[in-house]
């Protein structure tokens, strides 16, 4: 069976306590390829490569050198698009024609815009008067923050591992990645892009492995680590924090969520369906700014939930290789048990179940993977766990409302503030009410349309920081002002 190795100082390791576990295929439950999981070992020698890069060669290199070598991994993403693209499928069962879209071109892209970006942001400086009358100049300049612990989630792997992974590399630093245990595929075969490409050796690192008590906590604990960029839970980014706290370590943060979709009765309907469907829907609802909780306005509400009841049951389930598939499986069994648990709440609460709530029929090749139906529910106290908490699967409530302050305050009510798609089509409501909500990112009329230059994170408890163009750049470098007196 296939092994899945560290990539530590340009070479791909196994571990030395021989610990391995299971990559399963959730499209039909079957183990595909056994991974090495990292020790205290293995973590301290993928930090000390990645420190002795960043004071050796990729430290002393030209930034034009630096980014002309991430344009080239960038295009050996291209180049190897398919290998990626049957890789990430593989872990992750999503359909294909979805993550050649979106996951791999992204993957790509996310190194492109760094190194561009990189080689354009001016720094600041101040001339300043000083009582012998000579003055004296200040100039910022940045400088690589060190070695950056990179820990990602499985949802869009190599998308989210590289938003992270771009930038860092492109400020200089290097990185050492723990990818989440159930998608280590790709994050391993960016190794040998890397290499191809001239990165040198100790520049990009990867450790496999779990959370706690394994490669990720391993990694957090390790003095030698100078920050992490993490995208997860709520509570892991809370367990991050404290590691990073010992030591006095840099975080940023991007976490759940449980976003709110806003449609008004003055809204493009069709526009406002669309775009509701796949925010709750895409990538078997596994996207943080996804939609879980949707309020309409009580006039249009009726005609609302049935036309997006009608277009959730269009959904095509099926395998990645399935052109005419567009919702695949839940990433693992376990995601599964806990999605589900909610299917059940929501009825133990007293939802109207519009469509799904359960587990459909698959063929028999199938019968093992992590399928659920997408599921929209009406009816729920605001209260229900159901309403509350991030469930992180195909499915949401829909909630009737009355004003647009009742709109903006159910929004609110949660401790999250990660994203909000806002559904009108009167300009004056559509910046009144993205002033108002709470979240890090709003998209009015549209959802996950992404420039790579804006700033993107959560406010409340979605998280700390902002990454994006030059927002990046507050984690990644470390600035430092020199006055000259003259
Ligand atoms: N805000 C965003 O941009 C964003 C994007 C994608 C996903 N998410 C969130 O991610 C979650 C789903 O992803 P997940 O289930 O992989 O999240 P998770 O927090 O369980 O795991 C994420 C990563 O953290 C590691 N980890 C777990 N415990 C750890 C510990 N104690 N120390 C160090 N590392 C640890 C995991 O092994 C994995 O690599 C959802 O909550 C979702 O909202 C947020
Ligand atoms: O699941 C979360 C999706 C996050 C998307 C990004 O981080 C991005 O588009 O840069």
């Amino acid at each position: 069976m296939k092994e899945i190795k560290h990539y530590i100082n340009g070479e791909y390791v196994g571990s030395a306590s021989g610990k391995q576990f299971d990559n399963v295929n959730p499209v039909n439950g079957q183990t595909f390829a056994r991974v090495h999981e990292a020790g205290r070992e293995e973590v301290d020698a993928a930090v000390k490569a990645a420190r002795a890069a960043l004071n050796g060669p990729w430290g002393k290199m030209t930034l034009d050198e630096r980014t002309r070598i991430l344009h080239k991994v960038a295009d050996g993403i291209n180049e190897r698009f398919d290998e990626f693209l049957e890789a990430e499928c593989l872990d992750t069962g999503k359909p294909k024609k979805m993550a050649s879209h979106i996951d791999i071109p992204r993957g790509a892209a996310n190194f492109k815009v760094f190194a561009d970006m990189i080689k354009n942001v001016p720094t600041e400086s101040f001339e300043m008067a000083t009582p012998d009358g000579s003055g004296a100049l200040n100039y910022a300049v940045r400088r690589p923050k060190g070695v950056i612990g990179v820990i990602s989630p499985w949802n869009l792997p190599l998308l989210l591992m590289t938003w992270k992974v771009g930038p860092a590399l492109a400020c200089g630093n290097t990185v050492v990645v723990k990818p989440s245990e159930e998608t280590p595929t790709t994050t391993a075969l960016l190794g040998e892009v890397m290499k191809d490409a001239g990165v040198p050796d100790g520049v990009y690192n990867v450790v496999h492995g779990f959370g706690g008590d394994s490669a990720g906590q391993f990694l957090t604990e390790h003095q030698d680590v100078d920050g992490f960029t993490f995208t997860g839970e709520t509570t892991t980014g809370e367990t991050i924090m404290k590691s990073a706290a010992k030591g006095i370590r840099d975080i940023s943060l991007e976490l759940g969520g449980k976003n709110a979709g806003l449609v008004f009765a003055d809204c493009d309907m069709d526009k406002a369906i669309e775009g509701t469907m796949r925010s709750a829907f895409v990538n078997c609802g596994q996207v943080c700014l996804g939609t879980e909780r949707v309020y309409v306005e009580r006039s249009i509400f009726d005609e609302f939930v049935s036309r997006l009841k009608a277009e959730a049951e269009k959904l095509r389930i099926g395998p990645p290789d399935d052109d005419a598939a567009n919702f695949g499986p839940l990433v693992s069994l376990k995601h599964r048990e806990k999605v589900l648990s909610y299917y059940q709440k929501a009825v133990e609460d007293g939802a109207t179940v519009v469509t799904g709530g359960g587990v459909p029929d698959m063929p028999e090749q199938y019968a093992g993977g992590a399928w659920v139906q997408p599921t929209i529910w009406t009816g729920l106290s605001e209260d229900s766990p159901v309403v509350t908490d991030e469930i992180f699967g195909p499915c949401c409530h829909i909630q009737p409302f009355d004003s647009e302050e009742e709109a903006i305050e159910l929004a609110n009510r949660l401790p999250y503030g990660l994203a909000s798609a806002i559904w009108t089509e009167n300009v004056s409501r559509a910046h009144r009410v993205a002033g108002q909500v709470e979240a890090g990112i709003i998209w009015v009329n549209s959802w996950f349309l992404r420039d790579l230059r804006t700033p993107f994170g959560g406010s409340k408890q979605s998280g700390i920081g902002r990454e994006g163009g030059v927002h990046s750049l507050e984690f990644y470098t470390e600035m430092k002002n020199v006055c000259i007196k003259l």
